[in-house]
């Protein structure tokens, strides 16, 4: 083994090209196609804060003239202001390529008053996010799961089909219309790939490997030298079967109760142990869905295609029980 990990290494004369530049959007951005363009953050009331996230706070806001509610996501930019800059344009980039109904959509990219903060006008979620519909609900039947799966497998079908790759698929960043819609948010640390590599599971991840939350990411995130480099589109498919045992079981799933799901023990989780194990208590059909969406060969694993036409999600739809008390378990 050692002496194959070597001549790996040997063999690895190839060094990854350094990510293409990303040029800085001039701001206010103007989405000219767009009727609901917030372009002055004096046009926003704001009203409460929805919640914080590692990057900054989003905040409830109403537009003065249209009383329009939207949701205002202000990114801080630390020490690192370079990096985290550069990660702000990579998501304003994506977020102007993006209009779909799966994917929260971004109203206006505003500088703030000083140049260490940007602020994003998105759509405004009314549900909050499925991180909080499970904090309150813990579990959810397998019904709601399935319309949660088909929903984003669509968003996941229309990203891809653009050559985005999400990379950050977790409960927080399904947020949850007032309808129960589940949409696609948060492309902080998202990739645009080559459209016509995005057919099939096998196109590239990007340069940075630890982007995103690491306890839903692939094993050939972890290791793309032990599972072979190429996860980009599979690696999204990885982590939404994460999150739906994660509905599930009520927890995070990859780790025993009350043990820290950190780096070094989902490496060795993900990496080294077999199959994450599914509840006797889940359907053949549900049990099956899992199978191919946690195979740990990316080359193996199900495609969004595949998973659109997989019997458990093929029956069900409806995401409205998300927001509808008399749903829940
Ligand atoms: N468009 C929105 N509408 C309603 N609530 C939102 C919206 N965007 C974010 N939120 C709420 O704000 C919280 C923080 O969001 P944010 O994207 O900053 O961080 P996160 O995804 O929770 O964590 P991190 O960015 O650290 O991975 C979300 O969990 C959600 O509850």
């Amino acid at each position: 083994m050692v002496m194959v990990r070597e001549r790996r290494h040997q063999q690895a004369l190839k060094l990854p090209l350094p990510p293409p530049p990303v040029a800085m959007p001039e701001f206010p951005y103007h989405f000219p196609d767009s009727p609901g363009t917030v372009d002055r953050l004096s046009d926003l009331e704001k009203l409460s804060v929805l919640g914080h996230g590692s990057s900054g706070t989003v905040y409830k806001v109403r537009h003065l003239r249209t009383s329009s509610l939207f949701a205002l996501k202000v990114l801080r930019f630390g020490p690192n202001a370079a990096d985290a800059r550069r990660q702000a344009a990579r998501e304003a980039d994506i977020l102007t390529r993006v209009d779909s109904p799966l994917v929260v959509l971004c109203h206006g990219v505003l500088e703030g008053s000083g140049d260490d903060h940007l602020c994003l006008v998105m759509e405004y979620m009314a549900g909050g996010s499925l991180h909080d519909v499970l904090r309150a609900r813990r579990r959810l039947p397998e019904g709601l799961i399935a319309g949660v799966a088909r929903r984003v497998l669509e968003g996941l079908r229309y990203l891809h089909g653009m050559g985005v790759v999400h990379r950050d698929i977790k409960p927080s960043n399904l947020l949850i219309g007032s309808h129960g819609e589940v949409k696609i948010a948060d492309f902080g640390a998202s990739r645009v790939v080559a459209a016509a590599a995005a057919v099939g599971p096998a196109a590239g991840g990007g340069d940075d490997a630890c982007a995103g939350t690491c306890a839903y990411m692939s094993p050939e995130r972890f290791d793309s030298e032990g599972f072979g480099d190429g996860g980009g589109f599979a690696g999204d498919v990885w982590a939404l079967g994460v999150v739906l045992l994660e509905c599930f079981v009520g927890r995070f799933p990859l780790v025993e109760a009350g043990e820290r799901p950190d780096w070094a023990t989902l490496i060795f989780v993900v990496c080294f142990g077999g199959p994450p194990a599914v509840p006797d208590a889940a359907s053949p059909e549900f049990r099956s869905f899992l199978g191919r969406c946690l195979e740990k060969d990316w080359r193996k694993r199900g495609t969004v295609g595949e998973l659109l036409s997989h019997p458990f999600v093929a029956k069900c739809c409806s995401t409205e029980g998300l927001v509808d008390d008399t749903f829940y378990i």
